[in-house]
């Protein structure tokens, strides 16, 4: 397994071992061991999610406040997609940058996004089935976001807009307030 931190301090790109044979693949999706070993990071994961999404769809960008906030571990089991995390740690010198990588199930790369972050993903095809750990609970008064094409944010998710599935909710984020 690879872990790199990428320009956003925190946030580590995970590239698990594969191991391929006539039947097909078999690869490590989590070990604590090796996750704490090369991130540093003890907090345990409490909750995991899915969601199976069609070709197009955005969700996001979404991050829970305060002591609810959320740090991910992202894996995509089937499909692809363009996966999104903007650092909102005011006191980061990346504060307001974002990082942008495909994550599918060919590459079976992960993302690690620690809290502080806002996260997004927009499916690159259809029936894709994302899944992702996190080290605190749902909690929907906790909820918040910034809209997807945030012109501050400047987030290249290069798909016609027209064409994006997008829930209300996500439509009536608010613009990024530095
Ligand atoms: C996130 C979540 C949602 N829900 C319920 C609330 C709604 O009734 C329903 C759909 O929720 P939502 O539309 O917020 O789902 P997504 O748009 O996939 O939201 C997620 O997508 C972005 C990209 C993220 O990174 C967040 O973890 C999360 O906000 O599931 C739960 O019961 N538990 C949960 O942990």
């Amino acid at each position: 397994m690879k872990v790199e931190e990428i320009s956003l301090k925190g946030c580590f790109l995970i590239s698990p071992s594969i191991f391929e044979d006539e039947r097909g693949v078999f690869f490590e999706s989590f070990n604590l061991g090796v996750f704490k070993k090369k991130t540093g990071i003890s907090k345990p994961f409490v909750q995991d999610n899915i969601s199976k999404s069609k070709k197009g769809v955005l969700r996001g960008l979404h991050f829970q406040k305060g002591i609810h906030a959320q740090s991910k571990l992202i894996s995509v089991l089937k499909g692809s997609v363009l996966d999104v995390c903007v650092d909102l740690r005011v006191e980061s010198a990346t504060y307001g940058e974002h990082f942008s990588v495909v994550l599918d199930d060919v590459n079976c790369k992960q993302l690690y996004i620690p809290g502080g972050f806002a996260h997004g993903f927009l499916t690159l095809e259809e029936n894709t089935l994302f899944s992702y750990k996190c080290d605190n609970f749902y909690n929907k008064e906790a909820e918040s976001g910034i809209i997807f094409n945030d012109d501050t944010l400047n987030i290249n998710w290069n798909f016609p807009e027209e064409n994006l599935i997008i829930s209300d909710k996500d439509r009536l984020l608010p613009t990024f307030k530095h």
